[in-house]
């Protein structure tokens, strides 16, 4: 079996939602300094997109949780590979992710940082399969509904690979004879 990638989004079209989403949260959070949570791996090419354009004060943290593995199918079990470095009290959070599929690891995720008394708590995410959720997630801020397809590039992996490629792509297994 080999793999091709099939561009889903451009880098152009990819690059113009984040401008949005980014003049949007400046909007919204005028006036307010944002802590952006980055979830790696997969959030960390968008986290640097959206961050540069945000316009009202930023701080960053990253954690790191993982469910699905080298896998295209979540097993449903929540790792929290890295934490936080900072506190949450008080802080208006904003959590970036690349995508929320069946919602569970962002629903583990939003009890657990609730638990840390931020002032606020918001999501952000560069796509979302609202076909596949099994966990309801409230998404505030989302720059792509896509179908349910298994997608890479901007940060998204297929077995760790294709995280670096500049648009979004679906990955088509075909036989090699
Ligand atoms: O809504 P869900 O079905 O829970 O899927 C979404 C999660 O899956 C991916 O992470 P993954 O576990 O593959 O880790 P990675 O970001 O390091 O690739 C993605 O980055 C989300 O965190
Ligand atoms: O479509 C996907 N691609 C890559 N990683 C993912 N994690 C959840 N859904 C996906």
């Amino acid at each position: 079996m080999s793999e091709k990638i099939k561009v889903l989004l451009s880098e152009e079209e990819v690059d113009a939602r984040i401008k949005q989403i980014a003049a949007q949260i400046s909007r919204d959070y005028a006036g307010r300094e944002i802590h952006l949570i980055c979830v790696l791996k997969g959030g960390v090419f968008f986290t640097c997109e959206l961050a540069k354009r945000i316009t009202v004060p930023v701080s960053l943290d990253f954690m790191s949780v993982s469910s699905y593995g080298d896998d295209t199918k979540s097993s449903g079990v929540v790792k929290i590979v890295k934490d936080l470095d900072q506190p949450l009290i008080g802080k208006d959070v904003l959590i970036v992710e690349d995508i929320i599929d069946s919602g569970r690891t962002l629903s583990y995720l939003i009890e657990i940082l609730k638990g840390r008394n931020p002032n606020s708590i918001r999501l952000c995410t560069l796509l979302d399969k609202p076909e596949r959720r099994v966990k309801d997630v409230k998404v505030d801020y989302c720059c792509f509904n896509i179908p349910d397809e298994f997608v890479v590039g901007y940060g998204l992996d297929y077995a760790q690979k294709y995280r670096n490629l500049p648009f979004i792509g679906v990955v088509e297994l075909e036989n090699q004879d």
